[in-house]
């Protein structure tokens, strides 16, 4: 369904932020993005949502196909019409307005006669939300949020999400919660692209998964294989985490990636 090759992308001069990365996400399924802070897995979304322009990036070599077309030269508007729709990192509901009003601004993008049916979907995904349709959004807590802009998203009808990090911040029952959520929408027919520094619960839900390590494409395969693999564990799953042989800058990272960081 989405082809990255050789993406290349870089912010001003002087920062390269993606260097030759190429995957690709199959119809219907779960790709996990992992890697530390500074990876690049925030502007592989932008570059596939089309808002790299808007946060001073730019690509500077390779293409995003979906489904054999080219959509890299696309505005973000284009890209959200093909119904790929990208729900950012830090739940950026529209907070002064209601629940309703941020799931109506949601289905703009959808036809007039499909909205009642897509804002049905999402009350039955998030039933919550139908019972906050009159609440200042603002006021919603840090998981309804997230479930608020998902479902916002979710009222585009997209055929490929794009999720940066939507665990962050969440008490370990909400992303638990924001787990299930995502795996009922995937099994109704949306693909998944995860971006999550939280690796366990991304390997658990993906079917595939791609490590970036500084820009580039480090690990990539099977999420089952790569969770039980010695790298992955260790890097990423907390295995041998103090394991002597590695270094202390690696150690830091490790703990970044796994949330446990703490300055
Ligand atoms: N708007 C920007 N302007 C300049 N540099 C940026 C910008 N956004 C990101 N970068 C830089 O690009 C590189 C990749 O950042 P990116 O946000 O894509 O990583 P990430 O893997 O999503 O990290 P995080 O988990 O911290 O969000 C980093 O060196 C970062 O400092």
């Amino acid at each position: 369904m989405l082809a990255i090759s050789d993406l290349s992308a870089r912010y001003g001069r002087s920062v390269s932020a993606l260097r030759g990365v190429s995957f690709d996400l199959p119809d219907e399924s779960i790709v996990a993005v992992l890697g530390s802070n500074g990876a690049g897995k925030s502007t592989l979304l932008r570059a596939i949502s089309g808002t790299l322009g808007l946060h001073g990036g730019q690509l500077t070599s390779g293409h995003i196909e979906l489904d054999g077309q080219r959509i890299d030269r696309l505005d973000p508007a284009a890209i959200v019409h093909r119904k790929v729709m990208q729900v950012p990192e830090g739940r950026q509901v529209f907070g002064r307005m209601s629940v309703e009003e941020n799931l109506r601004a949601g289905g703009l993008a959808t036809e007039p006669g499909k909205r009642a049916a897509a804002r049905a979907a999402v009350l039955e995904l998030f039933p919550v939300l139908g019972q906050r349709l009159d609440q200042t959004a603002g006021l919603l807590s840090g998981g309804e949020q997230q479930m608020l802009a998902i479902g916002r998203a979710m009222m585009a009808e997209p055929r490929l999400l794009l999720l940066d990090e939507p665990s962050l911040g969440l008490a370990p029952q909400m992303i638990e919660r924001i787990g299930e959520v995502i795996a009922e929408i995937n099994g109704r027919g949306t693909a998944v692209l995860l971006v999550e520094q939280n690796a366990a619960m991304a390997l658990q839900l993906a079917h595939r998964a791609v490590v970036l390590e500084v820009g580039e494409l480090a690990l990539a395969g099977d999420a089952a294989e790569l969770a039980a693999s010695e790298d992955v564990q260790r890097l990423y799953l907390g295995g041998q985490l103090e394991a002597d042989d590695a270094a202390p800058q690696e150690r830091h990272r490790v703990r970044r990636t796994l949330g446990v960081w703490e300055a």
